[in-house]
C-alpha cells in the first residue's frame, strides 16, 4: 500500500518534532533506556573510545585496528572489540580465529596478537562463512555481553569497532557504557561526508563527545610515476565539516595498496610498516586522541 500524504506528514511530525529516540527530557526517563540495562563502566578498562561513521567501506576497521596497535606501540594495555556483529573484520586483520575460552565466572578470555586484546563475534561463529541471522533483540544482547561480559584483565584503553549506522548498535553502546568519546572515519566522497554528518549528529543526540575525524582513502600517489591523485574529491571538504562542528581534524591516511594487503593478511600497517608514512599517521592520530582523553604519555 503506498503511503498518503497525510501519513507521510505525520511520519515527518514524529521524526522532526516528537522526540524519536526518546532523549532525555526534564523530569522523564528517556524512552530508549526504558527496560535496558543501566549505563556502566567496563570492568578493568580505564579508557573507551568508539571509532564509527554511518557509511560502510570507508575504513572503520582498518583505522581502528591500527589505532590500537598504535595504542600498544605507544606503550599503553590496549584492547579492541569488534561490536560489528553482522560482519565482523578484527579476526582477520588480527589473524586471530580460535575459540575464546572461558573463566570460572563466565566470562570470556579476548584473543591476543601483536599486544592487543581482542574479542569478536567472529570468535564465537562456526567458521568463517557462518553468518549471524538476527532480529534487534538478539542483536542487543549480543552487544550487552561482549560488552560487560568480556575479562580484559586490566586496560588503558579499549577502542570499539562500529559497524556503519546510526542504528541499534551505536545507540545501545551509547545507552550502556561510558564513552570518552568517539572518532568519526570519512572518505572525502560527498556521499560518504553526507553519513559522516549524520553520525556526528548522532552521537551528539546521545551525549558522547567528539574526537575528531580521520580522513581516510584521501590520496593516492602512483608508484610508477610519483603524481598524486585526490581519489575522492578534494580535503578541503572534510575540512569545513571540522569547522563547521567544532571538531578536530585528526589526520590523513592515504589510499595505499598496502594498508588493504596489509589488513588482508592478518598484519596491520601499524605492525607491519611502522616506520612508513602511513604507520606513522595512525601514531600520531593515536597519539592525538590519547591527549584528548587524558591517557598518561609513555
Ligand atoms: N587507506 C587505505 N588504503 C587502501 N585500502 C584501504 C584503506 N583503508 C581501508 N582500505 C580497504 O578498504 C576496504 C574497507 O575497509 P574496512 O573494512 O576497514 O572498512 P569499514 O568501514 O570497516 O567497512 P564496514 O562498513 O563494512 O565495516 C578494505 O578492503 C580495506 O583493506
Amino acid at each position: 500500500m503506498k503511503p498518503t500524504i497525510s501519513r507521510l506528514l505525520q511520519a515527518s511530525r514524529v521524526l522532526h518534532h516528537e522526540n524519536p529516540l526518546g532523549l532525555p527530557q526534564k523530569g522523564t526517563i528517556p524512552r530508549f533506556q526504558r527496560g535496558l540495562p543501566q549505563k556502566r563502566p567496563i570492568r578493568d578498562v580505564s579508557h573507551v573510545i568508539a571509532v564509527s561513521s554511518a557509511k560502510g567501506g570507508v575504513g572503520k576497521s582498518t583505522v581502528a585496528a591500527n589505532l590500537s596497535l598504535a595504542f600498544a606501540r605507544l606503550g599503553h594495555r590496549t584492547g579492541i572489540l569488534d561490536v560489528d556483529i553482522f560482519g565482523p573484520s578484527i579476526p582477520t586483520l588480527f589473524s586471530l580465529n580460535d575459540s575464546p575460552r572461558l573463566t570460572p565466572a563466565n566470562q570470556l578470555i579476548p584473543l591476543t596478537n601483536y599486544g592487543v586484546k581482542t574479542m569478536s563475534m567472529g570468535y564465537l561463529l562456526p567458521d568463517d562463512n557462518s553468518s549471524v541471522v538476527w532480529r534487534g533483540p538478539m542483536l542487543l544482547k549480543a552487544i550487552q555481553q561482549l560488552l560487560h561480559e568480556v575479562d580484559w584483565g586490566g586496560l588503558d584503553i579499549l577502542v570499539l569497532d562500529l559497524p556503519p549506522g546510526t542504528g541499534d548498535t551505536q545507540l545501545s553502546i551509547a545507552q550502556q557504557i561510558v564513552l570518552d568519546g568517539s572518532v568519526i572515519v570519512t572518505t572525502p566522497h560527498t556521499l560518504a561526508v553526507k553519513d559522516a554528518v549524520k553520525g556526528i549528529d548522532m552521537w551528539n543526540k546521545v551525549n558522547v563527545p567528539l574526537l575528531g575525524l580521520v580522513q581516510n582513502m584521501s590520496v593516492f600517489t602512483c608508484p610508477c610515476c610519483n603524481t598524486s591523485t585526490s581519489v575522492f574529491g578534494g580535503a578541503d571538504k572534510i575540512r569545513g565539516v571540522c569547522e563547521e562542528h567544532g571538531m578536530d581534524f585528526l589526520g590523513d591516511v592515504p589510499l595505499h595498496m598496502n594498508i588493504g594487503d596489509d589488513g588482508a593478511r592478518g598484519k596491520p600497517t601499524v605492525v607491519s610498516e611502522p616506520e612508513s608514512d602511513r604507520g606513522r599517521a595512525f601514531v600520531d592520530i593515536a597519539r592525538q586522541v590519547g591527549r584528548k582523553i587524558g591517557l598518561s604519555q609513555q
